[in-house]
């Protein structure tokens, strides 16, 4: 029996597909897994038979990795389960800022008590007159998941697709248009483009990146869209550029005190994610992934362990191993194993950074005791046998 505890609404589509060996547990201190969209677990403690962490979602900016890594706990993400919810979203953004449709419903709505309004609108309506996206120049930072999906969706509005990513993946350059050009510095995206847009994960070599610095070589009149993280721009910078006019909308998913109310900034309470079709995307991937890994030992899309699939569990016993990546750790595996007289019928070693992964089908039963003698090696940080 499995205990499962949800640190967000998790949608229901997914959470069926946990079978009755699984319970949902109140507390999350007594959970063998914990599915997660934005709530930060910085400050959260790991209970002691915590296993997976499932991320129904992309960004883990809110899940301490390092520290998970350290307790055997492997984080799951959900690449591309949200991707259609942000593009579609990132698109409304773009029109929200091209023309001023906020501020015409808002007209509206002012004077919905004017019997003459659909005379008067004709006469107001002036003032919230825009521009169009067709033959504009788009930049995308960043071109994973999303990233591809708003470019390519760019191109069919008619604008002309800059993008840029020095770690692109072949997935992406495979999915991404032909039409898309490829920028080979970020400064090109900043001095060329009339509308930027960036979807990179939030990490130390991100954080800020769009800074005064960045925002100084940009058009006058940019607008810049943001549904990755707040972190990625330098929030007084921006405030500052709004203020002068040389940011014409900066397009926000993330609220922030600072931010709300100033002008020029369109800011969404973070819906990038927050359709039916996402959610239940997420929700599915991230149990799939969670059953496959307690159930079997395999690991599929861990940020913080690396992939390893030795397909479904059989008769044999698996044990599995989380532990650091450092010299002689199967050696050491197979000399324990050996003293019990165990033979290994199938084997998985795989790393990423600092940690790594074992896999071991063992074709008898796993005496007591092995575990300790396993959990005794140095750099191991969690033993499971799978029965
Ligand atoms: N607003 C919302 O509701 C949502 C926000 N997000 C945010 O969007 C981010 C991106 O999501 P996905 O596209 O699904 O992730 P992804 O992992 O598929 O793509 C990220 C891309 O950024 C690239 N990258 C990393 N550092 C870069 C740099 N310095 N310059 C240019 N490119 C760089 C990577 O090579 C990768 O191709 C997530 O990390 C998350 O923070 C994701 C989903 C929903
Ligand atoms: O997937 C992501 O990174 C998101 O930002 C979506 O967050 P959410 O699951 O809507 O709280």
């Amino acid at each position: 029996m499995y205990k499962y505890h949800c640190l967000n609404p998790i949608s229901g589509v997914g959470l069926e597909q946990f079978t009755e060996d699984y319970v949902p547990v109140s507390d999350a201190k007594a959970a063998d897994a914990v599915l997660v969209r934005s709530t930060s677990m910085h400050e959260m403690e790991l209970g002691p038979d915590l296993k997976a962490i499932g991320r129904a979602g992309a960004g883990v900016n809110n899940i301490p990795l390092e520290r998970c890594s350290e307790n055997g706990v492997v984080v799951f993400n959900t690449p591309g389960a949200n991707a259609n919810g942000v593009k579609e979203l990132v698109i409304a953004g773009m029109l929200l800022a091209s023309r001023d449709i906020i501020g015409g419903i808002n007209w509206v709505q002012e004077n919905e008590e004017d019997g003459n309004i659909a005379k008067d609108a004709e006469k107001a309506k002036k003032a919230f007159a825009g521009c169009e996206l067709d033959g504009k120049k788009l930049g995308v930072i960043g071109l994973g998941a999303i990233g591809v999906l708003v470019a390519n969706a760019a191109t069919h509005l008619g604008m002309e697709v800059y993008g840029y990513d020095p770690y692109v993946s072949v997935d992406s350059a495979w999915r991404l248009s032909r039409s898309i050009r490829h920028a080979k510095t970020v400064d090109e995206i900043y001095k060329d483009c009339d509308y930027i847009t960036i979807h990179v994960p939030a990490l130390d070599s991100t954080k800020g990146m769009i800074d005064a610095d960045a925002l100084n070589l940009m058009k006058k009149g940019i607008v810049v869209l943001n549904f990755a993280r707040d972190v990625l721009v330098d929030e007084e910078a921006m405030i500052d550029a709004l203020l002068s006019g040389h940011v014409k909308h900066y397009v926000t998913d993330f609220p922030t005190p600072a931010m709300a109310g100033v002008k020029g900034a369109i800011v969404i309470p973070h819906l990038g994610a927050s359709t039916e079709e996402s959610e239940d995307n997420c929700a599915k991937m991230a149990v799939k992934q969670i059953r496959n890994y307690l159930e079997h030992g395999n690991i599929t899309n861990a940020v913080n362990f690396p992939d390893c699939d030795m397909g479904y569990k059989g008769d044999n016993a698996r044990i599995v191993l989380l532990h650091h990546n450092i010299p002689n750790m199967l050696g050491q595996f197979t000399r324990v194993l050996a003293e019990e007289n165990l033979n290994i019928a199938d084997l998985a070693n795989k790393s990423k950074g600092e940690f790594a992964y074992t896999m071991i089908d063992i074709d008898s039963e796993v005496p007591e005791g092995v575990t300790d003698e396993l959990l005794k090696i140095e750099g191991v940080r969690r033993v499971r046998i799978i029965e």
